[in-house]
């Protein structure tokens, strides 16, 4: 049976597209209604510079076929080059006030989004492809702030032309205008067609264009693991895929939007042919009033009114693009982050307190339950360790002590205080973390350093750059930036960045996922002396794989499987004979192999 191909038709100006335009409207654009007003008068007067050239061209054209005086045709001439200078002052002065308007209103727009996306959840960046919100900070914004300014403008402009223009028309000759306007049917018709078309081609080049950068973005970052896997090739073509349904999108919609002016030019053709016909026969004619300098000026008229009409018609075709767009950078705006300050959230808590997870539940998706009911207690100012196999769920339990994701059930205190009654930023300030994935930015490794810490002191930041055993290598390489996302750097050297981190924040509670894995033997016994004396009365709690580096912990907590099957001192555990005793005789045979 063959399926029935069923197109969705995507409204034109839908319910929501004028809600968006409301609020771009109330957001952005309101507050500078004043400004808004002068040019809307200032494109008032450039309507009423065309009405009264009309009218002077046809006192003029009297003067010439009745020859009458020539001080005449003169005065009209002045009065013809007044207003045209009146108009081409307005012309300069819209676009002042428009490009003032709109990058203001791009800038704001971008500032929200920024702060905006800064206070959403860690999850939503998880979800979102990087390309997308790139393309909303820039393309987007950028493309609307343009469209809303000076075509925006222009299209008013042309608007106020089309109806004083017609309406002085329609005063001076009604018939003939009636006659002329036949075409505007035919016109709507294709204008709507239009519309419609670059409204679906603009949803589909957009997310195309978010792929595109999505692509160009895992590319470069990828790129150690594309050369080593011999894949230029393969990525080459994948951006090449990308690159072709832009274009093939692009063309789609350029080339829809220009059915305008064709359509546009062949209806006026057909006016100017009416008004020609219609109005000689008009002029032969002895029951209509009416002569030859009004028939020229009709028709004057009316190239008058096509001309803005036809830009008018573009920009109408190029909106519900722009609709697309707009509703894009709503979006944004319309996610909503869960991890927020309690209404009445507290900032004094007790930071040496027990870290307590009582009956908690999380699951990043629903279908795949990571915890269901832990029980954990951290001891205060004691050093605490997490060991389990990959995947049991160690990272994820760093992630909700410092709220990056929110437990689903159950909850998490800190010396009593649960955390979700906390101001989030307290919360967070309460711990350094040396985390798995290291963000390095391209700077000096001082200023990485530093980056936890501004107000840190130079002697603070070399202090913690000697304690991770960092420093050496700053003296030695200065300045210079470290490459993007520290590309320039070795694991270990990000580690011990890492590590120079957690000692200039000198937190209470100290979080260390795998922070020294990246490190060999004597480095890391060097480090871990200096770490002892950073854990020192402070909480600790470590992740490991190494099971050896956290054999001295006062507690080691074993996971599988996001289950706690096992607690204890080292020494306890290897005596009980579990999965703990078991992994550590599994990596000590290992080790005694080598
Ligand atoms: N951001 C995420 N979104 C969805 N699933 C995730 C996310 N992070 C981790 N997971 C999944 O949750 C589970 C636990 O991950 P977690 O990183 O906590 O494990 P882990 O014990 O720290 O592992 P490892 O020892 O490999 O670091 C894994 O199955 C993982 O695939």
């Amino acid at each position: 049976m063959t399926q029935k191909k069923t197109e969705i038709r995507i409204p034109l100006f839908s319910a929501q597209d004028r809600d968006n335009l409301r609020w771009l409207w109330s957001k952005y654009l309101k507050k500078k209604a004043p400004w808004l007003l002068v040019v809307m008068l200032m494109v008032l007067v450039q309507g009423l510079v065309y009405q009264q050239f009309l009218s002077l061209t046809e006192s003029g054209l009297r003067v010439i076929f009745d020859a009458g005086a020539i001080n005449d045709l003169i005065q009209v001439c002045a009065v013809v080059f007044f207003l045209f200078a009146v108009r081409g002052l307005m012309a300069y002065l819209v676009p002042r006030i428009t490009i003032r308007i709109s990058n203001q209103a791009v800038f704001e727009m971008r500032r929200d989004l920024v702060s905006h996306m800064m206070s959403l959840d860690l999850a939503y960046f998880e979800r979102t492809k990087s390309g997308e919100i790139m393309q909303r900070l820039v393309g987007q914004t950028q493309s609307l702030g343009a469209f809303v300014g000076q075509s925006t403008a222009n299209a008013v402009r042309d608007a106020v032309t089309v109806v004083i223009v017609s309406g002085y028309l329609i005063y001076k000759n009604p018939i003939l205008f009636t006659t002329a306007v036949v075409v505007l049917p035919f016109i709507i018709w294709v204008m709507n067609y239009v519309a419609w078309r670059v409204k679906k081609g603009q949803i589909e080049a957009e997310k195309a264009i978010g792929n595109y950068m999505n692509g160009i973005e895992e590319t470069v970052n990828g790129m150690r693991t594309v050369k080593i896997s011999n894949q230029e090739p393969m990525e080459e073509s994948r951006l090449l895929e990308g690159t072709r349904s832009i274009r093939d999108l692009q063309m789609r919609v350029q080339t829809t939007q220009a059915l305008v002016m064709p359509t546009i030019d062949l209806s006026s053709a057909f006016v100017y042919v009416l008004v020609i016909g219609g109005g000689g026969y008009m002029v032969l004619n002895p029951n209509f009033d009416v002569d030859g300098a009004a028939i020229i000026t009709f028709l004057l008229g009316m190239v008058m009114v096509f001309d803005p009409a036809r830009l008018l018609a573009q920009y109408f075709g190029a909106l519900n693009g722009q609709m697309v767009l707009l509703d894009r950078i709503r979006s944004l705006y319309q996610e909503t982050p869960t991890i927020a300050d309690a209404p009445a959230a507290v900032t004094d808590f007790d930071t040496s307190g027990d870290i307590v997870l009582s009956g908690v539940t999380f699951a990043y998706s629903p279908e795949q339950p990571l915890f269901d009911g832990l029980d954990m207690t951290f001891k205060g100012g004691q050093v605490s360790a997490i060991v389990g196999a990959t995947g049991s769920g160690k990272t994820t339990i760093l992630s909700l002590l410092s709220r990056l994701y929110d437990v689903k059930g159950g909850h998490i205190t800190i010396g009593g205080t649960p955390i979700d009654k906390l101001k989030v930023n307290k919360l967070r300030s309460s711990f350094s973390v040396v985390a798995q994935d290291i963000v390095i930015f391209n700077n000096s490794i001082w200023e990485n350093i530093r980056y936890v810490n501004p107000d840190a002191t130079e002697a603070e930041v070399w202090q913690a750059a000697e304690n991770a055993e960092i420093a050496d290598f700053i003296r030695q390489r200065g300045d210079a930036p470290v490459g993007p996302k520290g590309a320039q750097l070795s694991g270990g050297q990000k580690q011990r960045i890492a590590i120079a981190r957690a000692f200039l924040r000198d937190a209470p509670i100290l979080l260390l996922d795998e922070a020294t894995s990246a490190l060999d033997q004597a480095t890391e016994a060097r480090i871990k002396s200096a770490l002892d004396r950073l854990t020192k009365g402070k909480t600790t709690i470590i992740v490991a794989h190494r099971l050896s580096s956290v054999s001295d912990s006062d507690s080691i907590f074993v996971l599988e499987s996001g289950k706690l099957v096992e607690q204890g001192k080292h020494d306890r555990l290897l005596k009980e004979n579990g999965l703990y005793a078991q992994l550590y005789k599994a990596q000590k045979k290992g080790y005694d192999e080598r």
